[in-house]
């Protein structure tokens, strides 16, 4: 009797596990066959070892090295639920992010596609992705964020007051920063109230749901995110309104895309503007795609300076001396804070060095060829960005934090912080805006010792140190 249920067990096993791997050579894409690499398990793929080398401090360098030795610069695997080819190198940089407009489109994930909803501009290709780029280029660029720069410096220095004498979580507090001057900059919100704790709640619950798993049942991540997107669209929507009726004006972002861009309904002719959830849409996709990434870098800099005393020292030189040739003691102003060359190169290091967005994602859009490979159309493919700014040819030592390797003017495409080519980062000149503001007031005003030497990395899309950078400060 016994034998026989052993028997019955391994049958239905053998059967599972057979049709486990059925299912897993149908569902690939056949053409890849002539891709070197492997698919790994079935459904699982390869991904339990690319999340575990995720979290580890050289994050998914070491799979990408592997694989690379044992494939070449390109190569197939399964990971996070995708059949994928990974590139790196110059030519694949070239195709994927300079290539010919309609070559490929970005590849969300489904929970980031449904959250974003379809007007989004990482939604969109061609002309209507140029046209909404266009939208967004005025207000982000040097000139658009001067009006920005007073709650940003203000916000900073009041942000740093709270930090001696307690343990700080740095990313927490980045994160804090970091929001409150994208909401003040889209819709006027004022950094503290009842409207930034709503505004705070709603955008935590969306950005977590960004790349949760797919089910949208009441309690994942999801549906969560699904509704605090809605709450978010209604606080939108009740401004916009007001803001139609004459009332509540303010030069923010809203109000200039309202103003120039939008048209109150749908189905109107189309003259080219905006309706209300294409505007909203668009709105949420500054606020995710511009939060954590800021976050981040923000965090990882104040963290390569603790470990770097020599780079900090050369960075508190410039802001000391920036300080020391200001009348009067006023505060910082805007031409000084556009003028900090060896700042800017502690940002690109640091973005090189964290690189925060290790892979850049894209979905075959037609067939064509990068590195004697015959890429199909519908096929998803990554740029390997830690590998290109892990490049020894380029960045000697790269592990080492160096700020002096943007001394010189580095070849394209061999540093990609802010992306390149048509889908380069719209929001680089805040990010630098505001890390530079803060940086100013913490080199000036503080020292901080670190109160955790833990390396590793949290298994998210943005790479975060796991564990927030606990630090102590004290005044200088
Ligand atoms: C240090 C901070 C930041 C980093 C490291 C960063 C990095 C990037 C990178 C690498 C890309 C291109 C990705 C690709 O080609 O797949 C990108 C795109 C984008 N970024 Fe940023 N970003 C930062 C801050 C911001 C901010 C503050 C905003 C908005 C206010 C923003 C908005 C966007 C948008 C909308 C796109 C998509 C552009 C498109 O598809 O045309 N980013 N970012």
């Amino acid at each position: 009797m016994e034998l026989s249920i052993c028997l019955i067990l391994a049958l239905v096993l053998t059967f599972i596990v057979s049709a486990f791997f059925l299912l897993h050579s149908w569902a690939s894409p056949k053409e890849m066959s002539i891709i070197p690499g492997n698919l790994g398990w079935p459904i699982v793929g390869e991904s339990l070892s690319f999340i575990s080398e995720f979290s580890s401090p050289s994050g998914i360098y070491s799979f990408m090295r592997r694989r690379q030795q044992r494939y070449g610069k390109v190569f197939k695997t399964s990971v996070l639920g995708r059949f994928t080819v990974f590139l790196t190198g110059k030519e694949a940089s070239k195709m994927l992010l300079g290539g010919k407009d309609g070559m490929v489109s970005l590849n969300l994930f489904y929970t980031g596609q449904q959250v974003l909803g379809p007007t989004s501009l990482l939604q969109t290709t061609g002309e209507a992705h140029k046209r909404l780029r266009r939208l967004i280029a005025e207000p982000l660029s040097v000139d658009g964020l001067k009006k920005y720069f007073h709650f940003i410096n203000n916000l900073a220095v009041q942000t740093l007051e709270q930090w001696p004498g307690r343990t700080v979580l740095v990313h927490d507090e980045a994160s804090t920063f970091t929001l409150k001057v994208i909401g003040n900059m889209i819709m006027s919100l004022e950094p503290t109230g009842e409207e930034q704790e709503r505004f705070r709640a709603n955008f935590k619950i969306i950005s977590s749901s960004f790349a949760s798993l797919p089910f949208k049942i009441p309690g994942t991540a999801f549906h969560n995110g699904i509704k605090a997107r809605d709450r978010m669209y209604a606080m939108l929507d009740s401004t916009i309104s007001r803001r139609r009726n004459g009332n509540g004006y303010q030069q923010d972002f809203l109000e200039s895309l309202i103003r120039k861009h939008s048209k109150e309904a749908e189905g109107k002719d189309d003259d080219g503007k905006l309706t209300d959830s294409q505007l909203k849409d668009n709105i949420l996709t500054l606020l995710i795609a511009g939060h954590d990434t800021t976050t981040a870098a923000l965090t990882w800099l104040i963290k390569f300076l603790e470990e770097n005393p020599t780079v900090l020292e050369q960075l508190r030189e410039e802001h000391m001396e920036i300080q020391a040739n200001r009348e009067g003691g006023a505060n910082l102003t805007w031409s000084e804070v556009n003028n900090m060359p060896y700042t800017t190169k502690v940002i690109n290091e640091t973005l090189r060095r964290a690189t925060i967005l290790p892979w850049y994602s894209r979905k075959a859009a037609q067939d064509f060829e990068i590195d004697g490979y015959k890429i199909k159309k519908g096929w998803s493919l990554n740029l390997d960005v830690v590998s290109i700014h892990n490049d020894p040819e380029v960045f000697p030592n790269p592990q080492k934090f160096d700020p002096s390797r943007f001394d010189e003017p580095l070849k394209p495409y061999s540093f990609l912080g802010f992306g390149s080519g048509q889908r380069m980062c719209p929001g680089n000149n805040l990010a630098k805006l505001e890390i530079s503001v803060f940086i100013h007031h913490l080199v000036c005003g503080y020292k901080w010792r670190a109160l955790d030497r833990d390396d590793s990395v949290r298994p998210t899309l943005v790479r975060m140190p796991r564990s927030k950078y606990p630090i102590v400060v004290e005044p200088l």
